[in-house]
Formats: structure tokens, C-alpha cells, sequence
């Protein structure tokens, strides 16, 4: 499950499942090296503190879970036991740093098991070793300079997703929108595919993949798990039908280098010469739409709503957008000295990503016995980091509720404080294309709304990302042309 990175949707999925770990329930963790456990209790037999830990997020409250153990034990590493499995949780700024400069040392990633059914390929295409050469390459095509080229392309397909979703209605509902801007971006971001019935083709078996990651893993025709397995066959198959004709193309002039991520990839070689294969290329891509989806929907979502209750917030971001729509000609495109403007709409951005982070956090697995602040952790145990607890730590960020843009003023929060992303060599290869998409978002919606929430105290759920229960529907108020 290398190539994937796949959203904690599915850690619901394993505690679905929990009763086939009960046959394989391993023994109970001890200390080792003569250091002792972290503090903390392990809960039921076999369900151990799983429903703490996700209802507190059913309710809106995911950092419940950790504050609440974190004042009991007066620690920040706490164990527990979660989906099955024995766990730490690792919490605030010095332990994420400590697991983020670990990886692949004393830690790798952790998915559930269930994650590599959905998503077979990448271990049949490539080794273990081959996969993590071609993960290093990721960031190379999502770094600025990469990213500069399709700043136009997102602001002319967000122009069409104004104009066709929310121009001459008077309420829309924002979640579902966000996921279809997504969506539209990345076809033609990733792989230049415009045309609606093309992007259609693509869309009907991707949800049934991002439907199926959070269902329950029964393996059977009909249910939602086994369509998530054909569909990815399928999306897979038709993304390795546009790669070789890709190839076609790029060989007889038809298409260019630089027009989308699809043409870098098949162009770039590793450090020792070596292209991606089709089949890795197709993985990536898939990987891509799936890590991209939810995360990036969730945040600007969230920041409607914000926006929607906090007027000077939205006064400031309207003012700065539209110094740059009065710098434009008629007609003309975004480009990235634009996006270099945008300074308030990006602290904004971000305060929406402290306070509503769309991954609550993510797990590792111990690689060996270590210890860690006088604690020890036993090889194979899961660790999970958490975004959330970290974001909202009074002595990093005073007042940690308020919504404050300025926190990010200057230097911003201190490394490791501010982690939406992740960090280390694991960190979110997305976090530029996000930042773009969602800016290019903020762009286009402040120039031609304001906007109020319809359901004033609409509540959030968080399973596992944030969203408002009924979608965050808005009313919406045209600015006067
Ligand atoms: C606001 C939007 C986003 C947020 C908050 C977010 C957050 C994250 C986080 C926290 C991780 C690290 C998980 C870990 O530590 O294991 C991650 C990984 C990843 N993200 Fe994002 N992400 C966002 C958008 C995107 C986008 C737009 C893409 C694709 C273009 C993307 C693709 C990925 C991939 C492929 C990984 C896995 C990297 C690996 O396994 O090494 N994400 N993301």
C-alpha cells in the first residue's frame, strides 16, 4: 500500500472489521529495555478504546479523545488501544517532530490491511524498494515551479464551476460543490481530461472507490467494498488507456511536455535514468484524485463557513481579492504573481486548516523496540500523531479557539506546531496544489458573494474529516456588478 495515500476514512473501515482481528488479536503489550509502558489503559478486550476515540469525532469534539488522557496521565504519550491493535499516541509539536524524523527508521506508515484490497496494484507493479523511489518523486511534481504552469487552467475551470453551480441561485449547498471543483480541476490538472462526458466516465467509479474506503470491508457482489475493488480496476484501467495514448501523442508532437502532471511524469527519470512504469504512473494518479478529494473539499467548506460567520474576516479577504481583479484586464487568467498576493487569504486559509484540520492526524508503526521521553514503545505498535490536539495547544497558540489569521503573520507558528500536512519525507505532496486550488477557490467566490449560513448552528461531524452535517448549505448574495 505504498503508493497510496489513503484518507483516515478507512481506519473506520477497521474498526468495522474488528471482529476478524479477534482471531489474530496478538499478545498483550508489555514493556521491554526496562523502560516502562507509556501511561494510559487499553479499554475493552479486542475493541479497546476505538469507540472513545472515533465517537468523540462523531460528536464534533476529535480532540476530546486526547485532551481528556492527556490531563489524566499528565503525559504527552499515552497509550491505548484502537482498532484492534496497540497504540501511542504521540501529541504536540516535540512528538510529531520526533515521528516525522524517524520515518523509515524507527517508523514507516500504517494503513489497514483492508486499504490494499481496494488498491492491489502498486504492490504487484513494483517492489517495496522501487515503490519508495517512486513515492520520492512525487514532490517533484508538485513543487511551485511544477505548479506555476496551471494556475490558469484551475482559474478558468473554477470560472465555469461559478458560473454552472452557483451563478443565479439564491442557496447552494457548499460540500457536494467543493468535491465536484476538485474533481474538475484534477482531471484536467492531472491528466487534461475536460470533456464532461470523459470526466463523467472517470467520476461514476471514483466515488464509488471514495464511498467504498469508508464502508464496511465484506468482500461480497453488491456491497459497497466489493464495487470500490471493480472500481478501481476500472478507473485504473482507463487511466492506463489515457497513458499509453499519452505516449502516442507525446511522440508524434500531439501533445506537449508541460501541459498537465500526466506529460512530467511519463517525461522524468528517476536519479538513475529510470521512467515510471504505465502501472505506477496509473496508481500515482489514482492516489492522487483519492488523497486530494475529501482533504481539499473539507477545507474549503470550512472556509465558507468561516467566512459566512466572521464578517471583517471575509472583509479583508474581498479587499485583498479584489485589488487583484482590479489589477487584471477583462478576460485576463490568474497568474502566479497573484497567487503571491494573496497573503491575508492564505493566513486566513490556514487559520480555517489549525482550527479544522481535514486528516485529525495519522499512524506509524513501531519498526523496532525504542524508547521515547523514558517511555518504551514495542516494535509493532501503531503511533498515532494528531493535527488536531497539536493545532489547538494554548501555549503555542493563546486563546487556541479564537480564529486569528495574524498567528501566521511573519514566520508564522513554530516548526512542527502547525502540521496539516504532516511533515517529514511523508508529508502531503499535495500542500502547494492545495494551496493554489483553494486560493484560486477563495478568489473566485469572495469577487462574487457574500454569503449567509441557512442552518445558523449547523453542527460539524468528523468522521474522520470535518464536515457540516447538512453540507453547509448558504445563502447566497450577488455583489452588485
Ligand atoms: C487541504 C488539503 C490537504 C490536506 C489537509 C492534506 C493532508 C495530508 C496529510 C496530513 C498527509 C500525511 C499523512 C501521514 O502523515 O501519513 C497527506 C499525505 C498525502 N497527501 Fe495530502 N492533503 C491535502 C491535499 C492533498 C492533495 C490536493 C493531494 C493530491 C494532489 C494530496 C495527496 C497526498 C498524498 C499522495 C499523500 C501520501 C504521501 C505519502 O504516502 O508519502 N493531498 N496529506
Amino acid at each position: 500500500m505504498e503508493l497510496f495515500y489513503v484518507p483516515l476514512l478507512s481506519l473506520f473501515v477497521l474498526f468495522i472489521s474488528l471482529s476478524f482481528h479477534f482471531l489474530f488479536y496478538k499478545s498483550k503489550p508489555s514493556s521491554s529495555g526496562g523502560f516502562p509502558l507509556p501511561p494510559g489503559k487499553t479499554g475493552w478486550p479486542i475493541i479497546g478504546e476505538s469507540y472513545e476515540f472515533l465517537s468523540t469525532g462523531w460528536k464534533g469534539y476529535p480532540e476530546k479523545f486526547i485532551f481528556d488522557r492527556m490531563t489524566k496521565y499528565s503525559s504527552n504519550v499515552f497509550k491505548t488501544s484502537i482498532f484492534g491493535e496497540p497504540a501511542a499516541v504521540f501529541c504536540g509539536a516535540a512528538c510529531n517532530k520526533f515521528l516525522f524524523s524517524n520515518e523509515n527508521k524507527l517508523v514507516q506508515a500504517w494503513w489497514p490491511d483492508s486499504v490494499n484490497k481496494v488498491f492491489p496494484s502498486s504492490t504487484q507493479t513494483s517492489s517495496k524498494e522501487e515503490a519508495i523511489k517512486m513515492r520520492k518523486m512525487l514532490p517533484n511534481f508538485f513543487k511551485p515551479e511544477a505548479l506555476q504552469r496551471y494556475i490558469g487552467l484551475m482559474d478558468q475551470i473554477a470560472a465555469n464551476h461559478f458560473e454552472s453551480g452557483w451563478e443565479n441561485k439564491n442557496e447552494v449547498v457548499v460540500f457536494p460543490l467543493a468535491k465536484s471543483y476538485t474533481f474538475w480541476i484534477a482531471c484536467k490538472v492531472f491528466v487534461s481530461v475536460e470533456e464532461p462526458a470523459q470526466v463523467a466516465e472517470l467520476l461514476e467509479p471514483f466515488s464509488a472507490i471514495a464511498s467504498g474506503i469508508i464502508s464496511v470491508p465484506i468482500d461480497l457482489p453488491g456491497t459497497p467494498f466489493n464495487s470500490a475493488i471493480k472500481s478501481s480496476k476500472i478507473v485504473r484501467k482507463k487511466l492506463v488507456g489515457i497513458i499509453k495514448q499519452r505516449k502516442i501523442d507525446l511522440g508524434e508532437g500531439k501533445a506537449s511536455a508541460t501541459q498537465d502532471i500526466l506529460s512530467h511524469m511519463l517525461l522524468t527519470s528517476d536519479e538513475s535514468g529510470k521512467f515510471m512504469g504505465e502501472g505506477d504512473i496509473a496508481d500515482k494518479i489514482l492516489g492522487l484524485l483519492i488523497g486530494g478529494h475529501d482533504t481539499a473539499s473539507s477545507a474549503r467548506t470550512f472556509v465558507v463557513k468561516f467566512l459566512a460567520e466572521l464578517p471583517q474576516i471575509y472583509e479583508g479577504v474581498y479587499q485583498e481579492q479584489m485589488e487583484i481583479v482590479k489589477s487584471k484586464k477583462a478576460g485576463e487568467l490568474l497568474k502566479w504573481e497573484d497567487i503571491q498576493k494573496m497573503k491575508y487569504s492564505w493566513n486566513v486559509a490556514c487559520e480555517v486548516l489549525r482550527l479544522a484540520p481535514p486528516l485529525q492526524g495519522a499512524f506509524r508503526e513501531a519498526l523496532s523496540d525504542f524508547t521515547y521521553n523514558g517511555f518504551s514503545i514495542p516494535k509493532g505498535w501503531k503511533l498515532y500523531w494528531s493535527a488536531n490536539s497539536t493545532h489547538r495547544n494554548s501555549e503555542v497558540f493563546p486563546d487556541p479557539l479564537k480564529f486569528d489569521p495574524s498567528r501566521f503573520d511573519g514566520a508564522g507558528p513554530p516548526p512542527f506546531s502547525f502540521v496539516p500536512f504532516g511533515g517529514g519525507p511523508r508529508m502531503c505532496p499535495g500542500k502547494e496544489y492545495a494551496r493554489l486550488e483553494i486560493l484560486v477557490f477563495m478568489h473566485h467566490v469572495v469577487k462574487r458573494f457574500k454569503w449567509e449560513k441557512v442552518i445558523p448552528d449547523e453542527k460539524i461531524v468528523v468522521n474522520p474529516m470535518p464536515i457540516p452535517a447538512n453540507g453547509l448549505p448558504v445563502r447566497l448574495f450577488p455583489h452588485k456588478a
